[in-house]
């Protein structure tokens, strides 16, 4: 199986003046359409190692492979392009635009990619129909539940059909019986779509196929775990 995501003895230290070690030697490989959920107290670096995996911060020590691609000697304008077309994000406060309809909000996915506006909004309506949102295409964002908002936020991550979805607690801003549907719908992904989540709530963490620990900036081994 390949390899959608590899961190090799990952270190981030923020710098002055606070200093701060947030992820210590981290090691982890996932695989294409894997799914995974990272777990761990607030302060254990979670949201650290997801903009590392997002490639939105580098690491001060270690290496970072994202689709194939070591983004150690990257530039700043192609860890971009890497972030462009390899990784969708996905928010728990879903970043919608208000002034712009579902169809709309779904088809700015691809404005980076250089399609045709009339082929943006062809691929959006396709997405939105995966997410069970067709009905939706002209309702502004405000006039959506919350997890029809979070399904829109999950369409426009997906539309360019990256090879990673990335989703810091996309159920965060829901009641719970609201975001065991989006982690339903987020672990349905894998297999075509690698996706790793950051959550606080075990249930969601269950959805992924595997769950990693990350307790004081290190990986928990699965013997550690409690
Ligand atoms: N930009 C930053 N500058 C300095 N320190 C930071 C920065 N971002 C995070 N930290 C520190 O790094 C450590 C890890 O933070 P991080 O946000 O990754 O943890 P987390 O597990 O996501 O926490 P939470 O669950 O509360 O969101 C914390 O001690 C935090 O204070």
């Amino acid at each position: 199986m390949t390899t959608a995501l590899e961190l090799h003895l990952v270190n981030k230290i923020y710098p002055p003046p606070t200093t701060v070690t947030a992820l210590r030697d981290v090691s982890l490989v996932v695989r294409t359409g894997e799914t995974v959920a990272i777990t761990g107290p607030s302060g254990a670096g979670k949201t650290t190692l997801l903009s590392i995996l997002g490639t939105l911060e580098r690491p001060t020590s270690g290496a970072v492979r994202i689709a194939g691609t070591d983004t150690t000697d990257l530039s700043d304008p192609d860890l971009a392009g890497v972030r462009a077309w390899h990784l969708g994000f996905v928010f728990q406060q879903f970043f919608l635009l208000d002034h712009l309809s579902v169809l709309d909000n779904v088809a700015t996915g691809l404005l980076y990619r250089g399609v045709p506006a009339a082929t943006r909004r062809a691929r959006a309506g396709e997405v939105l129909e995966r997410v069970g949102l067709s009905g939706r295409l002209r309702h502004r964002p405000a006039q959506l539940s919350g997890g029809e908002r979070q399904r829109v936020a999950i369409a426009r991550a997906l539309v360019g059909q990256p090879a990673v979805l990335l989703a810091d607690e996309p159920t965060g801003n829901l009641d719970s019986a609201t975001g065991q549907e989006i982690a339903a719908l987020l672990a349905g992904l894998g297999g075509s779509t690698t996706v790793v989540l950051i959550t606080h709530n075990m249930e969601v963490a269950a959805t992924m196929a595997r769950q990693v620990q990350l307790r004081d900036g290190r990986i928990l081994d699965t013997a550690d775990a409690p």
